[in-house]
């Protein structure tokens, strides 16, 4: 078995390192040699076509998964349930409570969440424009996606990881969550790793790529170096996947 050196050596450490992943289900490869680095304060886009790996790569860098293979160190040490509070996870399929009202949510949030900042959350419910008053479970999927972000924003965890915050969006609604993550950006304190399609939204916010396509890194690309050479993200991505 292939040994991966992690980088302990580095004087900051990265926020993720990700070495040699490896994970099949039921014989098909889901994730094969996965292995890159995001750098602390950066805004990393990962990108890939539907069933490329993404969600399984993010819920085993959140340390819901474990790999066949292969290790992730998140802020230095080994990813796991002792990482949980480093970062804050928006799933790809909701799990919030829906018999619950907003407000009631809220309130358990901040029991549950040590490390929850009421005063984020009250700015970003004005923000995102989400009513205390509305029961979840009949919240229309853009209502729910605002809330979704801002339970994972009201944290003050140092990593963000969001998967696929617009599944569902309106314009409308997908501006004020691309205005809500640019508005955590100021201060470079965070590090954010999106997995979205919606490549457009966010084309002018990410700093890195990764490309992941049928279970592989097919790239991994500095968003400043590929303007320069003239592409843009999108250009880029149906380079590598069309
Ligand atoms: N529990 C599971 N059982 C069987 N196959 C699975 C399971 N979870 C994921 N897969 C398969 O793994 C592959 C990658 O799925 P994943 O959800 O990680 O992709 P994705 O890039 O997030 O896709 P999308 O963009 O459509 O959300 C898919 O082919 C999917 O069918």
């Amino acid at each position: 078995m292939t040994s991966y050196k992690l980088n302990t050596e580095a004087a900051e450490p990265a926020a993720v390192e990700c070495r040699g992943l490896n994970l099949k289900i039921k014989k098909k490869i889901i994730l094969d040699d996965i292995s890159f680095d995001i750098p602390q304060g950066s805004l990393t886009g990962l990108l890939g076509p539907n069933g490329a790996g993404k969600s399984s790569l993010l819920r085993i860098i959140s340390g819901l998964a474990s790999p066949d293979a292969g290790a992730v160190q998140i802020f230095g040490k080994p990813a796991g349930v002792k990482q949980l509070g480093s970062l804050s996870l928006l799933p790809d399929r909701s799990s919030l409570p829906g018999w619950l009202s907003v407000k009631e949510w809220l309130e358990f949030a901040c029991g549950i969440y040590p490390d929850w900042d009421q005063a984020k959350a009250q700015e970003l419910q004005q923000q995102l424009s989400v009513s205390g008053e509305s029961l979840i479970s009949a919240m229309s999927r853009g209502e729910e996606a605002r809330l979704q972000l801002l339970t994972c924003l009201s944290r003050k965890a140092p990593l963000i990881i969001l998967d696929e915050p617009f599944t569902g969006v309106d314009l409308i609604s997908r501006e004020r969550i691309a205005s809500a993550v640019v508005g955590e950006l100021a201060d470079g304190a965070r590090t954010f790793l999106i997995a979205t399609h919606d490549i457009r939204e966010m084309e002018l916010l990410f700093d890195r790529l990764i490309l992941i396509g049928d279970g592989r890194v097919r790239g991994i690309e500095d968003v400043e170096q590929l303007r320069r050479s003239g592409k843009s993200v999108e250009s880029r991505y149906r380079e590598v996947f069309a």
